[in-house]
C-alpha cells in the first residue's frame, strides 16, 4: 500500500472547503479538471480534488509503477502472478495484427485467425447459409454462460440494440431451473442455437443448464450437434461434451474471463451487431488502450478516474460508488461492472501475501437514471454515507423523433450532480435540507454506438488496473469464488437427503428445516 499519509492531511486541512467554492477560486476548474478523448469527456471537477491533491494522487500512481506494470501488460509478461498468466484482453482488440508475444511467441495471428472464424460462423447464421441440421434458419441464439461468459456479452448486446439485425440473442446465466425454463419455453428447439460459453467448460451452473438444453433438444428429435457451439479454452472438454471441433471457438488462459468479451466469448455480441459493428466495437476498445498507453497521466482518462477512485476509497473514507447511466441501454453496466470491479480488486493481500494496511476495492452499485432518481436517490442526497456517483450520459440519443425526451433525460442527470454538489443548505424545515457537497463524475460521449461502448469499457477495465496497481493487488485472480464452490458440491447431497450432524449449527438447522417443508 502507498503512503496515503500526506493526502490524509491534505483531505483534513481541506475538507471544510465545499466543491463549490473550488470552481469560484478558479474559473478554468472545468477544463482543468476533465480529460478530453475525441467526442467523450471525463468531467471529475464536481469533486474535492484540487491541484495539491492531484499532484498527490499522480505521485501515488509513479510510485506505484503504473506505467511500467501497464506496459508490462501490454508486453505480455505475467502479471497476473497467482495463476502464473500474462494478461492480454488488450490483444484480442488489436486488429492491425502488431505482433504481441507471450513466451516469445507472437499471439496475433492465432487471435485475428479465430476472429476471422467467428465472423464466418456468425455471418452464415444471421444470413441463413449456417442452419439448424434441418435447413431452417436459426431464428434464436441462446448463451449459456455466467459472469464473465455472460455478463458482458448481455450488458453490450443490451447496450448495442439499435445495431440488432441477426437472430435474437437470449442468455441463461443462474442454475435456478426458472432460468432456463422461461428462456426456452417460447422457443423453436428447431430453429434454436445454443451457444455454451463457458472458459473452464467445468462451471457448474453452465454445464448444468447445457445438459438441460440438449435434453430440450433431444425430447423435440433433434439431434442436438447441429444446434450447439461452444467458446472456450477447453478444447478437450467441449469435444467430450459432443460439440463438433468446427464450432469451438478457443482462447487462452491469458483472457481473463471477467476481461473475455473481446474474443470468442462475444460471439453472441456480433452475432446480433454484425462482424462490421463487431470490429467497430472492438477499434473503440483499442483507441482506449492506445490513449491509455499514450496519454500523460494527468491526461489519460483511465489514470485520472482511477484516481478519483483511489481518492474517494481511500482518503475521503467512501465505501461505494455508484454508477448511474442516464442510458437505458446500458441497464447492466453496473452489474458487468460489480464482477469487472469487485472481482479484480476485493482482495485483502497484497501481490506478496502480506494483508492490507488499507482498503482496496470498493463496493460498486447502480441502476440507470431516472429510475435511480425515484428510488435510492433519497439516500444519495440526504443520508448520513456520502455515495461517490459516476454519472454516464450521451449527447444523442438514437430515437431522433424523441429528442425532447432525451433532452428531460440529459436535464436530470446534469441536474442530479449539480443539486449533489450545490444542496440547499437552507430550508424552512431540516427534512428538506440538501447538505450537498456531495461528489460526482459524468462521463459524456456523443451516441451509445459499438465504437463508443468498446471505448466505455476499456475505460473501466484499465480504471481497475491502475487501482489495483496502486494497491499493489493482483486484479486478475479470483481465488474468492472457489471456496463457496466448493462447499456447494458436498452440499448437494444433504440437500438430497444426506447426514447434516457434521455441519454447523446453522447449515444444518437450515437442511433439517428443508426436509421438513418437502416432506
Ligand atoms: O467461463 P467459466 O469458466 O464458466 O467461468 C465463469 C465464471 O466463473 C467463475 O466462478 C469466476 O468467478 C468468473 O470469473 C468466471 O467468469
Amino acid at each position: 500500500m502507498p503512503d496515503f499519509a500526506p493526502l490524509l492531511a491534505h483531505r483534513k486541512a481541506t475538507e471544510a472547503t465545499p466543491i463549490a467554492a473550488l470552481f469560484a477560486g478558479d474559473p478554468s476548474r472545468f477544463a482543468e479538471f476533465s480529460v478530453q478523448l475525441d467526442d467523450m469527456l471525463l468531467d471529475y471537477s464536481k469533486t474535492a480534488i484540487d491541484a495539491e491533491a492531484r499532484s498527490r494522487l499522480l505521485a501515488l500512481a509513479e510510485a506505484a509503477g503504473v506505467e511500467a506494470r501497464r506496459d508490462a501488460m501490454f508486453a505480455g509478461e505475467k502479471i497476473n502472478e497467482t495463476e502464473g498468466r500474462a494478461v492480454l484482453h488488450t490483444a484480442l482488440r488489436n486488429l492491425s495484427g502488431a505482433p504481441v508475444t507471450v513466451d516469445g511467441q507472437d499471439v496475433m495471428p492465432q487471435v485475428l485467425d479465430t476472429l476471422a472464424r467467428m465472423e464466418s460462423f456468425a455471418t452464415g447464421v444471421r444470413d441463413g447459409s449456417i442452419t439448424a441440421p434441418s435447413g431452417k434458419t436459426f431464428t434464436d441464439v441462446v448463451n449459456i454462460g455466467i459472469g464473465g461468459s455472460d455478463l458482458g456479452p448481455v450488458m453490450a448486446t443490451l447496450a448495442l440494440a439499435p445495431y440488432h439485425d441477426g437472430p435474437e440473442v437470449h442468455y441463461v446465466s443462474n442454475v435456478d431451473g426458472a432460468h432456463i425454463h422461461d428462456v426456452l419455453e417460447p422457443l423453436d428447439p428447431a430453429t434454436t442455437l445454443v451457444i455454451v460459453a463457458s472458459k473452464t467448460f467445468t462451471t457448474i451452473e453452465t454445464m448444468t443448464n447445457a445438459r438441460t438444453a440438449q435434453k430440450w433438444l433431444a425430447d423435440a428429435g433433434l439431434d442436438s450437434g447441429g444446434h450447439f457451439a461452444a467458446l472456450s479454452s477447453a478444447t478437450e472438454k467441449t469435444a467430450d461434451f459432443g460439440i463438433d471441433p468446427s464450432r469451438v471457438f478457443g482462447f487462452e488462459d491469458w483472457v481473463g474471463g471477467r476481461y473475455s468479451l473481446w474474443g470468442p466469448i462475444g460471439l453472441p455480441i456480433m452475432i446480433a451487431i454484425g462482424a462490421e459493428n463487431f470490429r467497430a466495437f472492438l477499434d473503440g476498445a483499442h483507441a482506449m488502450d492506445t490513449h491509455f498507453r499514450e496519454a500523460p497521466l494527468i491526461a489519460n482518462m483511465p489514470v485520472m478516474l482511477a484516481l478519483v477512485g483511489v481518492w474517494h476509497s481511500n482518503i475521503c473514507g467512501y465505501d461505494t460508488r455508484a454508477v448511474l447511466p442516464y442510458d437505458q441501454r446500458l441497464l447492466r453496466l453496473p452489474a458487468y461492472l460489480q464482477q469487472l470491479d469487485m472481482e479484480s480488486n476485493g482482495k485483502r493481500v497484497a501481490l506478496d501475501g502480506s494483508a492490507l494496511a488499507a482498503n482496496s476495492g470498493p463496493i460498486v452499485w447502480g441502476e440507470p437514471g431516472t429510475n435511480g432518481q425515484h428510488a435510492f436517490y433519497q439516500l444519495i442526497h440526504q443520508g448520513t454515507r456520502v455515495v461517490p456517483c459516476e454519472f454516464l450520459v450521451a449527447a444523442e440519443g438514437h430515437e431522433s423523433d424523441l429528442a425532447h425526451q432525451h433532452d428531460l433525460l440529459v436535464s436530470n442527470c446534469f441536474a442530479q450532480s449539480e443539486a449533489l454538489m450545490v444542496g440547499r443548505p437552507e430550508a424552512d424545515t431540516p427534512h428538506r435540507v440538501f447538505p450537498g457537497n456531495r461528489p460526482s463524475t459524468t462521463l459524456i460521449y456523443r451516441q451509445l454506438d459499438p465504437f463508443t461502448l468498446g471505448r466505455i469499457i476499456a475505460l473501466y477495465e484499465h480504471r481497475v488496473f491502475v487501482e489495483g496497481v496502486i494497491w499493489g493487488i493482483n486484479s486478475f485472480d479470483q481465488w474468492g469464488v472457489e471456496l463457496g464452490k466448493e462447499l456447494a458440491t458436498a452440499m448437494l447431497p444433504l440437500v438430497q437427503g444426506g447426514d447434516a450432524s457434521a455441519k454447523d449449527g446453522s447449515t444444518a438447522g437450515l437442511l433439517t428445516v428443508l426436509q421438513g417443508l418437502r416432506d
